[in-house]
């Protein structure tokens, strides 16, 4: 493996996705660098979801190569891509409402688990170690994203904000290589986006890669090292947020779905 391969943490290419008569991704690919913040962004139907649940195993693509880290994987099923090191959270927040932060968070960190179903039947000794540990780990997570103090509460009872946050707490909660945030800031007032933008700049700092699908210009622009533009399945235009910001293809797409280009 070359340096410059390993450098890569994902290289997705040749992504193509139909429904029925509508060509949703054609010939997507990009390439993600170790520590990055890169953003897809796009105007609405675009694609940038199907991208996501292409890549994190949700939806079957017709054609398209993927490597993790210089390695082949195979986006087939959530949990395998979780293991490969890939997690997500999702534009509609799929927590568990019933449960609560910090259960959330630990139910994440279980895949990281070893004692398995027997262990958690039969309580063993290391089952029990185990899920202090977990405990411990998903406290610091919610410290790290800043809702500790909602440890208790159900997940439901959290604000919008604090859900979205909570949602990155369980993600980072797999140690993932990536982390793939499907509109962080959707529904946030610009107080929450701005404690948002840090949050995301401190994963970066810490040596995460994050995956950003935002509509938020402002936040792309502020955030993002490079940038990926779709439109209609294509994607049609790469670089960093002050080249894609200038592109004519780039201001005619978001003009013509009648958005502001900035
Ligand atoms: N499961 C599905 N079945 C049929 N069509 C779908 C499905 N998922 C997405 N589509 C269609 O594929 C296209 C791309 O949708 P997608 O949700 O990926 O766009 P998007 O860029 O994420 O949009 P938004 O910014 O509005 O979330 C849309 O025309 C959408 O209607």
């Amino acid at each position: 493996m070359s340096e410059q391969r390993q450098d890569i943490i994902l290289r997705v290419s040749g992504v193509s996705k139909r429904f029925g008569g509508l060509q949703a991704l054609s010939d997507v690919g990009l390439e993600i660098k170790r520590g990055q913040v890169y953003g897809l962004i796009g105007p609405n139907g675009a694609g940038k979801t199907t991208f996501f649940n292409v890549i994190t195993g949700l939806y079957t693509p017709d054609s398209g190569t993927f490597e993790l880290e210089g390695k082949p994987y195979k986006p087939e099923a959530v949990h395998e891509v979780a293991r490969a090191g890939i997690a997500r959270t999702f534009q509609n927040i799929r927590l568990f409402p019933e449960m609560t932060a910090l259960e959330n968070v630990m139910v994440g960190r279980h895949i990281r688990t070893r004692s398995g179903l027997i262990g958690a039947i039969f309580r063993t000794r290391a089952f029990k170690e185990e899920e202090e540990q977990i405990r411990e780990r998903a406290m610091q997570l919610l410290e790290y994203v800043g809702i500790a103090k909602y440890a208790d509460f159900r997940a439901r009872t959290l604000s919008y904000g604090d859900q979205r946050r909570l949602e990155i707490a369980r993600a980072l909660a797999t140690d993932p290589k990536l982390v793939a945030l499907d509109e962080p800031a959707a529904g946030m007032n610009s107080t929450e986006k701005m404690v948002l933008r840090e949050l995301i700049d401190r994963i970066r700092k810490d040596g995460r890669t994050i995956l950003l699908i935002e509509h938020d210009v402002k936040l792309v622009m502020g955030l993002c090292d490079r940038v990926t533009v779709l439109d209609y399945g294509k994607a049609i235009a790469e670089g960093t947020p002050y080249e894609v910001q200038r592109n004519e293809k780039v201001i005619e797409a978001y003009l013509g779905a009648g958005h502001a280009a900035h």
